[in-house]
């Protein structure tokens, strides 16, 4: 299983993502204690000293690290996305993306309750300027996420089980969509052997000074398919696809040399 979570800091990724890993049994990673652990000090000590440009950077890389692994529950920090180089990673990465998201004032409230000497952009930014980061990265979140989960006055075990049924559903939904695409490539196989016939016809008509339109044979075939398939298909589905593929071989016809010639 490979999840990220992103979201506001304080909404509860780390939270939420160490109760599903405990739950799915997957290992569970949490992207600023992996960066605390590589740098030797606490993520507030080295944002606030070495400055966020080199925090992005570390985080980058460590990013990268744990998207190549099998299997993770992957708790981000707030503000992972504000490095294009990792937003593009996680949008790129066949990950479930989760989006855990919270009003404002309950997000507040909620890192109210925790040490801000952990989230140096909390002591650094007054509320206003807080709330404007908080909107900026709402768009950012929303374009990377498969899966926008509200957690306002939601426990962590219930987010968790919203969770786990959205990504059963995912993987139901996955599965369908491999059978339309696996059809898919079998009408179009058909269609170019289709079109195929349609250029040896094509010659033969050249050969015997044939007319490429044979009204009659259209009507002929399109009620003979009308029988087969108006049960199971809708009639302007198989209307629109014979207008279209004789249209197609119609022109195609037209556009052969030997008909040029004449
Ligand atoms: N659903 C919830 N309801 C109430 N409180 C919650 C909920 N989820 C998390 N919390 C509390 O909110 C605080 C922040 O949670 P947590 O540390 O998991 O957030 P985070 O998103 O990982 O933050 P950061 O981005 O800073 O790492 C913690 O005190 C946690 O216990
Ligand atoms: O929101 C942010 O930009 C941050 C959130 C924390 O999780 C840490 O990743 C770091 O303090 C930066
Ligand atoms: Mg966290």
């Amino acid at each position: 299983m490979k999840i990220i979570l992103v979201g506001f800091m304080g909404v509860g990724k780390t939270t939420i993502g160490q109760q599903l890993a405990t739950q799915m049994d997957e290992p569970f990673i949490d992207l600023d204690a992996r960066i605390a652990e590589h740098i030797g000090q606490t993520t507030a000590e080295f944002f606030n000293h070495a400055g966020e440009a080199r925090f992005r950077a570390v985080e980058f890389t460590l990013l990268a690290e744990v998207l190549d692994q099998d299997a993770f529950i992957l708790s981000t920090g707030g503000g992972v996305l504000e490095q294009a180089e990792s937003q593009a990673l996680i949008q790129n990465s066949d990950a479930h993306v989760i989006w855990l998201d919270s009003t404002f004032a309950n997000n507040v409230s909620r890192l109210l309750g925790t040490d801000a000497a952990d989230r140096p952009l909390l002591l650094n930014n007054n509320i206003v300027a807080l709330e404007a980061l908080w909107h900026h990265r709402q768009t950012a979140f929303a374009a990377v996420a498969n899966e926008h989960i509200v957690t306002d006055f939601k426990t962590p075990a219930q987010i968790s089980a919203e969770i786990t049924t959205k990504i059963q559903q995912d993987s139901v939904l996955a599965f369908e969509r491999s059978q339309i695409d696996a059809l898919d490539n079998e009408i179009l196989q058909a269609l170019t052997a289709r079109m195929a016939v349609v250029n040896r016809i094509g010659e033969i008509k050249a050969q015997h000074k044939l007319p490429i339109v044979q009204n009659g044979r259209m009507t002929t075939a399109k009620a003979d398919i009308m029988t087969r398939f108006g049960p199971t298909l809708p009639a302007k589905l198989i209307t629109e696809y014979l207008q279209l593929v004789t249209r197609t071989a119609i022109e195609h016809q037209q556009n052969m040399p030997q008909f040029g010639m004449r």
